[in-house]
């Protein structure tokens, strides 16, 4: 395990899931540091997990790698406050979706390694997805170190980043659209009289069970959905269905969309 001390710099959401995985996985937590715009924020981790909160200019000078975990909105803000103490020897993990790298090293001291990461939600649960891509001034070394961080969360793949934007539209918003799916269909099992506590209880399973097989039987989706789908039976009847509503082009354009909406959030970034 490196040595490092790692700073969480905008504590929110993914903030505490980076925060969380660590300790659970073994971190020390007097190894770690995290910063909150609000106080009250701020009082709450310090009372749940233990850490040092701390100001973003203190956790730039005292810690080795600093993990930027706030709304890319707010990225130019705390890379200007962070910029003065930053030297090149550390190392910054953004987790913004849509900036590249060059965006913050534009904004800090010549030479500072930055590595891209797009993680997800799931990290709660220890099943993340996290995408992780060397940005300016990364080596093998520095992915490694991210790679590090991010595993006790989940899985973790290395790819180059000009396939973030990509990468964010699938597994980044990713769980969202399962969560859509899931609300359909339990709002289905209502429509055809079901008890919602049992809909929600059968689509749960069936959703965990379809992921399970999905990543361990090694099939492809399509066999595992033909040998669900009997003939002039009920799964061709909804398949039938979920074709003419378009649900097939309606993900097309829907991870397009999003991929779109990362590269929008990158160019309207200051
Ligand atoms: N949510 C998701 O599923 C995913 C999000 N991401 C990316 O992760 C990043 C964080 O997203 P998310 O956790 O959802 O957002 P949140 O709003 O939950 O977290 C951002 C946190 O940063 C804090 N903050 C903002 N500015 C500062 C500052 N200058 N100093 C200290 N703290 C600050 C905010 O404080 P305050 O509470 O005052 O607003 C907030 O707590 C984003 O860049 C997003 O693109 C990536 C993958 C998935
Ligand atoms: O919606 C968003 O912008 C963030 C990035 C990926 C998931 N949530």
């Amino acid at each position: 395990m490196t040595k490092h001390t790692v700073a969480v710099l905008g504590t929110g959401k993914m903030g505490e899931l980076v925060l969380s995985g660590l300790l659970r996985s073994g971190w020390p937590a007097d190894r770690l540091l995290a910063t909150a715009r609000r106080p009250a924020r701020g009082a709450e981790l310090a009372e749940k997990y233990g850490v040092a909160v701390v100001g973003n200019a203190e956790a730039a000078e005292r810690a080795g790698i600093l993990a930027v975990g706030v709304k890319p909105q707010d990225a130019g803000t705390l890379l200007g406050e962070i910029g003065p103490r930053v030297t090149a020897d550390r190392l910054v993990v953004s987790l913004c979706a849509g900036l590249p790298t060059t965006f913050f090293a534009a904004r800090l001291p010549e030479g500072t390694p930055v590595v891209r990461v797009m993680t997800n939600t799931p990290a709660l649960v220890g099943q993340a997805m996290s995408a992780i891509s060397a940005g300016v001034h990364a080596t093998a070394e520095h992915v490694a170190l991210a790679e590090e961080l991010f595993r006790p969360l989940g899985s973790t793949v290395v790819l180059p980043e000009y396939q973030q934007d990509a990468v964010t539209a699938l597994s980044g918003s990713g769980p969202a659209y399962f969560y859509l799916l899931a609300e359909a269909m339990i709002d289905a099992g209502v429509l055809l009289g079901l008890p919602r506590q049992v809909a929600h209880a059968l689509i749960v399973q069936t959703a965990a069970g379809s992921a399970a097989m999905l990543r361990d039987s090694g099939e492809h989706p399509v066999k595992l959905r033909e040998a669900v789908t009997s003939p002039a039976g009920t799964t061709i009847a909804a398949i039938r269905e979920l074709e003419n509503h378009g649900v097939r082009a309606a993900l097309l354009d829907a991870l397009e969309a999003a991929r779109d909406r990362a590269r929008e959030i990158a160019n309207q970034a200051i």
